[in-house]
């Protein structure tokens, strides 16, 4: 067995996504061929990503299936990382909505706690100043801690890495501050924060399209964005600006995600659309962007405490692990996709 045999079995590994083998597509990084061993990398790059899972899974299955010791490692192409901003992040997906108040903080813990929970290395930046909320969500109570240089260690919980505005807000009103003062400290915050490595960064942005969504569009490079509604009119509409400001910003949409899609009552057993239906599954086919899933309207959201992605035999809870492993193969797709256009 060379090379050129390891290479020929892996053609036989399809991408569900991109619609060829891997070989074609370019996503063998390397093959090495010691004492028996095939040692290959592959340009995958979101890590626990279900898809990502069943390509590795299989490419075990062709070589293991034609007798051949494998050691698979995923490296993304360093061409497609920016070396100067946050290196040790393999990827950023921001959370943005239009309208406010459309559980876009709850979507952001959510997925941040569930990516945690399929063995991810997570962070968690809530950059909305006029009302962050994450260390509540998160049940956190630890605060950050500075080392001797300033460097700003954030807390845990659930294995979620977590910065928020909240912590350095301050005496000030956030509610007079200006741009200039987003965008410093926001720039600060980059820089200052010992976010170590992490597979991804979950940023909570405020709602609408404002300087603070300009200023993260301009200072980070995300690999993509998660949109937040409501199934009603009003909050649809907002969610259509968000997508343009991103398709103008040329970045990546992961999908959207449709929140309180719908009510299950308790007592009555019947489902009941609180703010109507399928406006977000429709808002993503016209603007052709991926549909994530919908969350049910369900109190135990606010009264739980912890994120409820992390509970057992719950429907909202299975709700949340949908959108969280789309979100990671969208992510894979993107990667992917640019990995196999370089
Ligand atoms: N699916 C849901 N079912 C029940 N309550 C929810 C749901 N999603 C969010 N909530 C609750 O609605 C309130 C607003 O949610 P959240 O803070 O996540 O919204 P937001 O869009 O981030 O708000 P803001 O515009 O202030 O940033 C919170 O009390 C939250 O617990």
């Amino acid at each position: 067995m060379d090379e050129a045999d390891v290479r020929e079995k892996l053609r036989r590994v399809e991408d569900p996504d991109l619609g060829d083998d891997i070989v074609s597509l370019g996503l063998v990084n390397a093959i090495a061929v010691e004492d028996g061993v095939a040692k290959v990398s592959l340009a995958l790059g979101a890590p626990y990503a279900p898809t990502e899972r069943d390509i590795a899974t299989r490419v075990r299955e062709v070589l293991g299936e034609a007798g051949i010791d494998v050691e698979l490692t995923a490296k993304q192409p360093a061409s497609l990382r920016d070396e100067d901003v946050l290196p040790g992040v393999k990827n950023i997906i921001a959370v943005a909505s239009g309208k406010g108040g459309v559980g876009k903080s709850t979507v952001a813990v959510n997925i941040a706690a569930g990516l945690s929970k399929l063995g991810a290395r997570v962070g968690l930046f809530d950059t909305d100043v006029y009302g962050p909320n994450v260390p509540q969500m998160l049940g956190s109570e630890e605060s950050p801690t500075t080392t001797e240089d300033d460097t700003i260690i954030p807390p845990e919980r659930y294995g979620v890495r977590h910065i928020s505005m909240a912590y350095l807000v301050g005496e000030d009103d956030p509610v007079i501050w200006r741009g200039p003062m987003v965008h410093q400290v926001l720039t600060q915050l980059v820089d200052d924060v010992e976010w170590g490595d992490l597979d991804y960064l979950v940023l909570d942005l405020p709602p609408g399209t404002g300087d603070t969504q300009l200023t993260i569009l301009q200072t980070l490079p995300l690999t993509g964005a998660v949109i937040v509604t409501t199934p009603e009119e009003v909050a649809i509409d907002d969610a259509r600006k968000g997508v343009e400001m991103f398709g103008r910003h040329d970045t990546n949409v992961l999908g959207l995600v449709e929140n309180m899609s719908s009510f299950v009552c308790p007592d009555c057993g019947g489902q009941h659309d609180v703010f109507g239906s399928g406006g977000g599954q429709a808002l993503a086919e016209t603007t052709d962007i991926p549909y994530l899933g919908g969350i049910p309207l369900d109190p135990a959201i606010r009264t739980d405490g912890d994120p409820i992605v992390l509970k057992d035999d719950d429907q909202t809870a299975d709700a949340f692990r949908v959108v969280t492993e789309e979100v990671a193969n969208n992510v894979g797709v993107i990667n992917r996709r640019r990995a196999s256009e370089t």
